[in-house]
């Protein structure tokens, strides 16, 4: 399916001068999202999973639906001040601002093999923090999956060494 056909942009969003790929048209088409689920879902590696991570909070939507169809838990990783107890930190730079992300002690097992998610790629900002996060933890994370990739923003070159695919491509320039 050609899932590029949901996608829209957005100039100026959520600052003068982005070009923002909004994704929502994708999630909320009844013929389009199930399908991408499924697509992710039937790529995947054949060994077994612990859990899905996603990233707060468009991570969430594929995130979610996407450990819902494998039948295994969601494991959020939210931005700080969200999650309750104990937790580990880090903070990163993205394509238009700052944040700082956490994920609770205890979420993830020493060792659980883990499927990263979200759902763009641009500076690669968000996506490292959050592979660092999950590696601090001592999670196995298999592989990083993308809805959209936005290249030309140095995303893929932060994730050097790191095992990622996206679904959708764009040439962008910064
Ligand atoms: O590769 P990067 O330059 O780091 O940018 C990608 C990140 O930016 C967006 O999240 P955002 O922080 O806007 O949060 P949201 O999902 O809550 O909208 C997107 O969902 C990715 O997580
Ligand atoms: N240009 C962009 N469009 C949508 N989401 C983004 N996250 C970071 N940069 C983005």
């Amino acid at each position: 399916m050609d899932f590029g056909k949901y996608v829209r942009t957005v100039p100026d969003f959520p600052k003068k001068g982005i070009l923002f790929y909004d994704l929502m048209p994708l999630f909320g088409s009844s013929e389009g999202f199930p399908r991408l689920i499924e697509t992710i879902a039937e790529s995947l590696p054949t060994k077994t999973l612990a859990h899905v991570a996603g990233i707060e909070a468009r991570g969430f939507i594929v995130g979610a639906a996407l450990a819902n169809r494998l039948g295994i838990g969601f494991v959020p990783i939210r931005k700080k001040g969200k999650l309750p107890g104990a937790v580990r930190e880090l903070s990163y730079a993205l394509e238009y601002g700052q944040d700082t992300i956490a994920i609770q002690d205890g979420a993830i097992g020493k060792g659980a093999r883990v499927l990263l998610v979200d759902d763009l790629l641009a500076t690669g900002g968000t996506a490292k923090a959050a592979l660092d996060l999950l590696e601090q933890v001592g999670a196995d994370v298999l592989e990083t999956v993308f809805v959209a990739e936005l290249i030309g923003l140095g995303g893929r070159e932060r994730l050097a060494g790191r095992k990622i695919r996206s679904l959708l491509t764009y040439h962008v320039s910064e």
